[in-house]
């Protein structure tokens, strides 16, 4: 099914965020029905850094041909700016069709962009913003979504952000994600504005400006997508840190064991038996 067409069900479209194989290939074996391909992930993740506008197209084209290989899912991805002008944007387009995205989230910060959750951002012209996805429209060659996310109500104020989503609307957008709404008050007047009109994206960061709600409360609300783009991070970025101060401290790698896969355990998790099968299929010795 079409990611669209899955916008058309009443239920709320759960997407975790995921940054390389491992992630798609866990998160789709738990279940979801789409992905979330973050740039904040990646950053994190394969920089070590901050989602401050560091990590390349390339490495997020890169990054999403190895999610397609490992899971059938749909894949929203994170183009950030766009990474320059409506030009850049029309590329950007072009390459993550390429790569397997079946959305693509393009958001109206100045070039570098910041994570929404962090403070001083600046903003482009609305304008050049309908540009960029107008050009993005212009570029595709699939059913690929194009989700218009605006960074107005920390820079310009929760006004600002209405009106900016409403003419990304009329630019092209099919789905928008108004960032960082600060209470639930704010997240009810997005949804009973944009309501009926296109989608609406919602995003969970821990310990970000928007307070954390269950995927069934922003249903109600009339959310239509949640993404948890950073969690997984988070989560594996305490473990490995509980990990290595525990090989540091003790010299070995018994203390941690029962907070860990073993040998076996890892192999299941990522199919080992599955593939050695393939193989044997196909070399020749079946
Ligand atoms: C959605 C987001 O753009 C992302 O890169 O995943 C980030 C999430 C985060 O920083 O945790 C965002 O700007 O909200």
């Amino acid at each position: 099914m079409t990611l669209r067409k899955r916008l058309t069900a009443p239920d709320i479209l759960i997407a975790p965020g995921v940054y390389d194989g491992l992630t798609a290939a866990l998160a789709t074996d738990a279940g979801f029905e789409a992905l979330y391909l973050s740039g904040a992930a990646v950053a994190y993740t394969r920089l070590g850094r901050p989602d401050i506008g560091l990590s390349t197209a390339s490495e997020m084209t890169d990054t999403m041909a190895l999610i397609a290989d490992r899971t059938d899912l749909p894949v929203i991805m994170d183009a950030d700016t766009g990474f320059g002008n409506a030009l850049n944007a029309r590329r950007t387009m072009q390459s993550y069709e390429r790569a397997g995205a079946s959305a693509l989230q393009v958001e109206d910060q100045t070039y570098p962009k910041k994570c929404g959750h962090l403070s001083d951002k600046s903003l482009i012209k609305k304008d050049e913003m309908c540009g960029k996805i107008a050009a993005m429209a212009d570029a595709r060659r699939h059913d690929t979504l194009i989700i218009a996310r605006t960074d107005a109500i920390a820079v310009e104020g929760f006004d600002a952000a209405i009106d900016r989503a409403g003419s990304y609307i009329d630019a092209g957008a099919d789905v928008l994600f108004i960032e960082a709404p600060r209470d639930s008050s704010e997240l009810s007047k997005i949804a009973d504005a944009f309501r009926g009109r296109v989608p609406l994206l919602v995003n969970m960061v821990e310990g970000g400006a928007t307070p954390i709600s269950s995927a069934t409360a922003l249903q109600d609300m009339g959310f239509d997508i949640v993404i948890f783009p950073g969690g997984i991070v988070r989560a594996l970025a305490k473990t490995a840190e509980d990990y290595y101060a525990s090989l540091k401290k003790a010299g070995s790698n018994k203390p941690f064991l029962d907070r860990m896969h073993d040998f076996d355990g890892l192999n299941a998790a990522i199919g080992t038996p599955e593939m050695l099968a393939m193989g044997k299929k196909f070399d020749g010795s079946a």
